[in-house]
């Protein structure tokens, strides 16, 4: 299998209403901690196989958003439902590639054990067949990302962009219903961008997996994104990026004057103060 392949499903899924059903669905969701509100009445329903960016400045609560949904953290208020049912930790339907964070030099663990953490031992079987196919889905997974060649080096030796290709791994690697995305591009080159963004896209479209990305800048993913779930200061906006993405939704969102210019097909979010804006489109709330 070459770097570009996607990851094939394990198996056909069986025909249950997973369909029918969204992948996601917030209703009146609340999320606070102590006095500091993060967002209230959100309605979230993400379909199988769709792709949604969320977005929002530093501190609007796009993590706390993941976290929730992993069943890490609980609601304030309003109901979740992940996979037709209540989030909870360790959950296999789900797909979860962390926020980037370097290991420590001192972890012997190997990249071919990291992405086997991601398969469910129940669902593969003891016994020597069970064996066989777990070690063949990590093959696969490890050469899907282009990790084969230092899969049986310790992780904590290897660079922050091989890494995270080998989180990119263990997540799909237990064939997610839902895959939550935290930055998963930030500290790859441009190519592997490129190679994560699109096996994430392929694997989308050949199981159906929703995936809900949370990024600081679209542009890399644009053509993938179906909705943009735009989140500023207790205030968000769900919509197609053409309705999200506009100077008047986002200047409202922000409550001050916000320029979206379109240059080819890229998408610059310019904010009011300073045309230094351009370079962090989405963090604007710091400046
Ligand atoms: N367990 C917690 N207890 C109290 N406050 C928290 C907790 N977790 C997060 N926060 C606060 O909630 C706010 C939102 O955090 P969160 O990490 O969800 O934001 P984010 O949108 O992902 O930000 P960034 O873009 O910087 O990653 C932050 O101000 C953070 O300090």
């Amino acid at each position: 299998m070459t770097a570009d392949q996607s990851i094939a499903p394990a198996s056909p899924r069986p025909a249950e209403p997973s369909t029918d059903r969204d992948a996601v669905r917030l209703r009146g969701a609340r999320l606070s901690y102590g006095r500091r509100l993060l967002w209230d009445g959100l309605d979230l329903d993400v379909r199988p196989g769709e792709f949604l960016a969320v977005l929002g400045p530093n501190g609007s609560g796009k993590t706390s958003l993941l976290r929730v949904l992993l069943g890490l953290q609980g609601l304030s208020g309003g109901t979740v439902e992940v996979a037709g049912g209540t989030p909870g930790r360790g959950d296999r339907r789900i797909g979860y590639i962390p926020q980037q964070r370097s290991m420590d030099t001192s972890v012997t663990l190997r990249g071919r054990d990291l992405v086997g953490l991601g398969l469910d031992g129940h669902r593969w079987g003891v016994g020597l067949r069970g064996i066989r196919d777990r070690r063949r889905r990590v093959t696969e997974a490890l050469a899907a990302v282009g990790a084969t060649d230092y899969a049986d080096q310790p992780v904590g030796l290897l660079s922050g962009g091989e890494q995270q290709r080998l989180r990119v791994a263990q997540a799909l690697v237990g064939d997610p219903e839902v895959l939550l995305c935290d930055e998963p591009l930030l500290s790859l080159d441009l190519a592997h961008q490129r190679v994560v963004s699109e096996l994430i896209d392929r694997r989308r479209r050949a199981a159906n997996t929703a995936v809900l990305f949370v990024t600081h800048e679209i542009n890399p993913v644009l053509p993938l994104v179906d909705r943009v779930l735009y989140l500023v200061d207790g205030r968000f906006r769900v919509g197609p990026p053409a309705e999200v993405m506009t100077s008047e939704t986002l200047s409202e969102l922000y409550g001050t004057t916000v320029e979206v210019v379109r240059v080819r097909d890229q998408i610059l979010v310019v904010g009011a103060q300073g045309p230094h804006c351009v370079e962090q489109p989405h963090h604007l709330g710091e400046h």
